[in-house]
């Protein structure tokens, strides 16, 4: 039985203010670091997500085999923490956790003196971690261009090594901003790093306690700048956010500049209105991967011609993105073509039949990214508890502001 969610907006006219869950991605950076430094550190703001809500479990359990679900930051960070603090653990997660690779990450903590056993297919989870014996090594070359998770992996645990840590990143640097937050969080808690050209440098030091409030995440808002792009007329208020966030996904900002959502920095938060809509628009989205699925169903409704590269990362998330993305896109009249590789193209819809039933693919984001055009016409969503992984709330947030949402089994 295939749970749905049926969602329609009567009027099309949203006023409100939703106060947005906190960053997972903040929230188990703090959790990890917090853990390092040991004391009794302050985490305000814990996200609700069951990424945070799940790892604030397991750095409390003693169990032998911990299941890190479907949270990526779960496996990479738990996998550099346990290594590091010579805990033996199994370490497992859903049928696709176990299809995301981690062999980078492995590889470099087995460079540092870990013992890391494959208990399946090499390169992936479940992973047996036996212990740790630190050879002197603290340099490391380390790809930079399929997963920043593995890099902050290895940057929070660096300064517990006897040399600290010298990573050499090779390749292409995806995903920037994660790791420029993994460093501002470990200097919040008192350690330092050097990041020049594509060098990162962590002295051996130790953390300090101390008190870290997590932002609201400016992924979940993309979801409210897409409600604002279609809405007929709206006035949505964002608590919290700030523009010199550590996310960078506040890019969301400039990109739906040009999609017709004009954002206005207040002393509390912002505000979204509408404003014009450019017809054609290219973006890289190398540096806010989990933006792409909300641009792309958000251009496929409003007849935008979108143009997009830095898409690479898709591939090995929650599900193959890409793919995911293409087939959705067909049931709007349109389709999403790799060009020249790298190089994603999509065109107005050229077909009237829609059929607007939409798949989730055990992803979170692909629920999110869709549900807002609902204010063109009703909307089904598949497996809407898939939500829970980053923003628990987002059904009842749509309600808040005049959606129809009905829960039904198919
Ligand atoms: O470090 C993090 O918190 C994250 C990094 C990104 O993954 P990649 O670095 O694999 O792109 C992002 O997609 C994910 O949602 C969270
Ligand atoms: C990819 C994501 O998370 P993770 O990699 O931590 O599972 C996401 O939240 O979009």
């Amino acid at each position: 039985m295939i749970q749905t969610v049926t969602l329609s907006h009567p009027t099309g006219v949203l006023h409100g203010t939703i106060q947005l869950p906190a960053s997972k991605s903040e929230a188990n950076r703090a959790l990890i670091i917090a853990a390092l430094a040991g004391g009794n550190s302050t985490i305000e703001n814990l996200s609700e997500a069951n990424d945070t809500q799940l790892l604030q479990r397991l750095l409390k359990s003693d169990a032998e085999t911990i299941d890190a679900e479907d949270a990526g930051t779960v496996m990479r960070f738990l996998t550099a923490y346990y290594a590091v603090t010579g805990q033996q653990k199994t370490l497992t997660g859903t049928e696709r956790m176990c299809q995301r690779p981690i062999k980078i990450l492995v590889e470099a903590l087995r460079e540092l003196g870990a013992t890391i056993d494959y208990l399946q297919e090499e390169g992936y989870p479940p992973l047996k971690i036996k212990g740790f014996k630190g050879n002197g090594s603290n340099k490391l070359k380390v790809r930079s261009d399929i997963s920043s998770q593995y890099i902050s992996a290895l940057l929070m645990i660096a300064p517990l090594l006897p040399d600290g840590l010298e990573l050499e990143l090779e390749g292409k640097i995806g995903s920037r901003p994660y790791i420029e937050m993994t460093l501002s969080l470990m200097e919040h808690f008192g350690v330092s790093a050097t990041f020049e050209d594509n060098s990162i440098v962590v002295p051996h030091q130790n953390y300090k306690t101390a008190t870290f409030a997590v932002e609201p995440d400016w992924s979940a808002a993309s979801y409210w700048y897409s409600i604002v792009a279609l809405a007929k007329e709206a006035e949505i208020t964002l608590p919290g956010l700030k523009e010199d966030s550590y996310q960078g996904d506040k890019a969301i900002v400039d990109i739906m500049n040009r999609l017709g959502v004009y954002t206005e920095f207040t002393a509390s938060g912002i505000t979204l209105s509408k404003k014009h809509c450019e017809k054609r628009v290219a973006f890289d989205f190398s540096h806010c991967p989990d933006l792409a699925q909300t641009v792309v169903a958000l251009c496929a409704a409003l007849g935008v011609t979108l143009e997009m590269t830095g898409l690479e990362s898709l591939r090995i998330k929650e599900t193959d993105r890409i793919q995911a993305l293409q087939i959705e896109v067909l049931g709007m009249g349109t389709s999403l073509n790799e060009m020249t590789p790298g190089v994603f193209r999509m065109e107005p819809a050229i077909l009237t039949k829609r059929e607007l039933t939409f798949r989730s693919y055990q992803d979170h984001r692909m629920a999110m990214a869709f549900a807002p055009i609902a204010l063109l016409e009703t909307v089904q969503i598949q497996e809407p508890n898939v939500v829970r992984k980053s923003y628990p709330g987002f059904w009842q947030d749509l309600e808040k502001v005049g959606f129809s949402v009905i829960n039904n089994a198919e």
